[in-house]
């Protein structure tokens, strides 16, 4: 994949504009400090935006849905129809991730990246389907060469999309049943720690089905190791384990930081494949924050390695972008103190030493 976007540079973070907002906090009226992180979530983001008042107003979530052939190997609670019923729930308005945008006043955009049964009859889903799924990979690649580039493409193409018509922050979504499987494998090849150590319930199987799951992901990475392939490389595992929606979120997590678009991770799959956009372009994670911290107890370590600290620890783990939707407050709260807090001069208020 010589000379395409991939290799394109990521976009510089404006330092001179962090300093500055660095310099506006210490004039408001309050103690050094005490807004906490939210101090430093308004500058990265007006240094991000290049603006002296940083906005999350405009929030565009892009959810990519697609199946996994791993799916029929019983590593979900849930039968693998579900992904497509829940597109259609997310396009009706009835998922969570559909309940948050609407409460947020944020754009939701469904993509359907490749599913069993054909979604294309439901209204309002962009159909970017690359197949009708992945292959199982505990027997064989999950997609060709050509299924990556498309799927990565794909997700670069939606943020472009985002970018023309104005985003402030990009928040990535997805569903497909048994993503986290390919999200454990993703995370154990490039993170060179056993699946076990990574391993979590997803939608709720039972402990016997969660050593199962780790067993068969270990003896997949196995397979394809002995196969020849070179596991420590992002786009060979993507290939190898991942997912046509996991593979859409790197290209669009890539792309943002490309354009420098602010971006707000959500849980485990999502920084799973954040750490292969991260991997493939070392400074994407200049241009993220993360929601939370799932539940799914690979998604501590995720983040540990890439030294990305999570906005929120609610227990959640649903995936769909929803744990990133429920911290947008936040950073809509860290821009309105930045933006409307008075200065001690202008309030009149003796500074402190
Ligand atoms: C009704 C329903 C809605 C969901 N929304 C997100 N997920 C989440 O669960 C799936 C991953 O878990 P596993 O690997 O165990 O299948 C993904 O689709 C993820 O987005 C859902 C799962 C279900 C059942
Ligand atoms: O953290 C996640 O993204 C997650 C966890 C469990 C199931 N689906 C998604």
């Amino acid at each position: 994949m010589q000379n395409s976007w991939l290799q394109q540079p990521l976009k510089a973070i404006d330092d001179g504009c962090y300093a500055e907002s660095l310099a506006h906090q210490a004039q408001l009226t309050k103690p050094a400090g005490s807004l906490g992180q939210l101090e430093s979530i308004a500058c990265r983001l007006a240094a991000m935006q290049q603006r002296r008042d940083p906005d999350a107003s405009r929030v565009r979530i892009c959810l990519f849905a697609a199946d996994h052939g791993i799916a029929r190997a019983g590593v979900s609670a849930f039968p693998q129809e579900v992904t497509v019923q829940m597109v259609a729930n997310f396009s009706q308005g009835g998922a969570a991730i559909s309940v948050l945008a609407r409460s947020l006043g944020a754009e939701l955009e469904v993509v359907d990246m490749g599913t069993c049964s054909s979604p294309l009859s439901i209204e309002r889903v962009v159909d970017r389907a690359i197949g009708p799924g992945t292959r199982s990979f505990e027997q064989e690649p999950a997609m060709n060469r050509q299924q990556l580039e498309q799927a990565l493409a794909a997700g670069a193409e939606r943020v472009e999309e985002a970018f023309d018509r104005g985003c402030d922050l990009f928040i990535a979504g997805e569903m497909g049943i048994g993503n986290t499987s390919s999200a454990t494998a993703i995370a154990a090849a490039l993170l060179d720690r056993a699946p076990s150590e990574l391993v979590g319930p997803g939608t709720g199987i039972d402990r016997e089905h969660v050593t199962r799951k780790a067993e068969l992901i270990a003896a997949a990475l196995q397979l394809h190791r002995e196969g020849g392939v070179d596991l420590s490389e992002p786009l060979a595992v993507l290939e190898c384990v991942g997912g046509f929606e996991i593979a859409a979120m790197t290209g669009a997590y890539l792309r943002c930081a490309q354009l420098g678009i602010p971006m707000l991770v959500d849980g485990f799959i999502s920084s799973a494949a954040f750490l292969c956009a991260e991997r493939l372009a070392p400074g994407c994670r200049e241009w993220a924050f993360v929601g939370h911290c799932s539940a799914e107890p690979g998604h501590r370590i995720l983040l540990e390695s890439m030294v990305m600290d999570p906005l929120l620890q609610l227990q959640m783990r649903l995936g769909e972008g929803s744990g990133a939707a429920v911290a947008v407050p936040l950073l809509r709260s860290a821009c309105a103190l930045h933006n409307q807090m008075a200065t001690f001069a202008q309030a009149g208020v003796s500074a402190g030493d």
